[in-house]
């Protein structure tokens, strides 16, 4: 039985449950369900805390987990990003009152607030900047209103939260993240590969669309070079002399304007359709 776990509250809790579902596998109906069995699957799924998960996994207790990459390195736990899972996507930053900072060396000496000391630690130190770092659970803007710190460091998604508290970022980006897939590394239990496969196909499903399209066969190769396909391209003959079908996944991003170059050369029946799940 592989033994996963998956955020149970929070921004990354939805996403990670629905792509698991669109992997094929059960997942919990009450939000109140603490563990899951997909027997049928050979997964239990564990619910916990985001910020918990890597340390699980680190320690051995779960095998795989999906939490951020931020929690992960934030956590310092002994785990690995596997895969990135394309939701969840943030920004770490320090922030302070708008106009007040112009860059990173404004930070000596300040009071930083943040729920992520580790990632803040050590940036300062690898930076050699001598700051104090608080931690709170949550709500970092109002602590500089309150007189608690000087600047802050948290996830900024929109920048909504920060700009109704009258503060901007400055400096560089500390860490992108995106919910990601984490393993303790060493020799993959029993299903990983399996379980890998399937979360990737639900990656690929949701990148690519299926691409078909009927051209004469002596523009086949300038339209082929248009639609390589991830292999290579299907052409069939069509019953109509001097022409042939062609199928391609190509990218979603930009499969308008790929029908609109391939109409120009001469393609015609141009049909784009949503792939559900695949294995590459
Ligand atoms: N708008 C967002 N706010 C917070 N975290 C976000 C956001 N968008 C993406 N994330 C990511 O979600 C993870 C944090 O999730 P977590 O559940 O710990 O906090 P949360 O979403 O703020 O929930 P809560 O504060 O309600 O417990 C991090 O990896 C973070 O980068
Ligand atoms: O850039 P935005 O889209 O505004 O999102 C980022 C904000 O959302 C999160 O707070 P959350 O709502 O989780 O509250 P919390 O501070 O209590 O965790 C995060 O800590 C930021 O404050
Ligand atoms: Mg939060």
């Amino acid at each position: 039985m592989l033994r996963v776990a998956v955020p149970n509250k929070g921004s990354l809790s939805q996403s990670a449950s629905e792509m698991l579902r669109e992997s094929g596998y059960r997942q919990r109906h009450d939000s109140k369900e603490l563990t899951l069995l997909d027997a049928e699957n050979g997964v239990e799924f564990f619910y916990l805390r985001p910020r918990d998960i890597a340390l699980y996994v680190g320690e051995g207790t779960l095998d795989v987990g999906i939490t951020g990459r931020d929690l992960l390195l934030d956590s310092g736990a002994k785990a690995d990003e596997v895969m990135e899972l394309g939701f969840g996507g943030s920004r770490f930053h320090f922030a302070g009152p708008a106009g007040r900072y112009a860059g990173l060396d404004d930070l000596a000496g300040k009071r930083i607030a943040t729920s992520y000391t580790g990632i803040v630690r050590d940036f300062l130190q690898q930076r050699g900047i001598d700051a104090s770092v608080t931690r709170l659970d949550g709500a970092v803007e109002t602590s500089i209103q309150l007189g608690v710190a000087d600047v802050i460091a948290d996830v900024v998604e929109t920048g909504s939260t920060l700009k109704a508290a009258g503060l901007a970022t400055f400096g560089e980006v500390i860490l992108d993240s995106e919910a990601v897939l984490v393993t303790r590394g060493g020799e993959a239990p029993a299903g990983f590969e399996v379980f890998c496969r399937r979360l990737e196909g639900v990656l690929v499903a949701r990148t690519y669309v299926m691409m078909d399209y009927d051209i004469p066969s002596s523009r086949v190769s300038q339209a082929v070079g248009l639609t390589p396909g991830i292999e290579s391209p299907t052409v069939s003959p069509l019953h109509r002399e001097g022409w042939v079908a062609v199928r391609a996944m190509v990218p979603r991003n930009g499969s308008q304007r790929l029908m609109d170059e391939l109409y120009e050369i001469g393609a015609r029946g141009i049909l784009l359709t949503d792939i559900h799940a695949c294995r590459l």
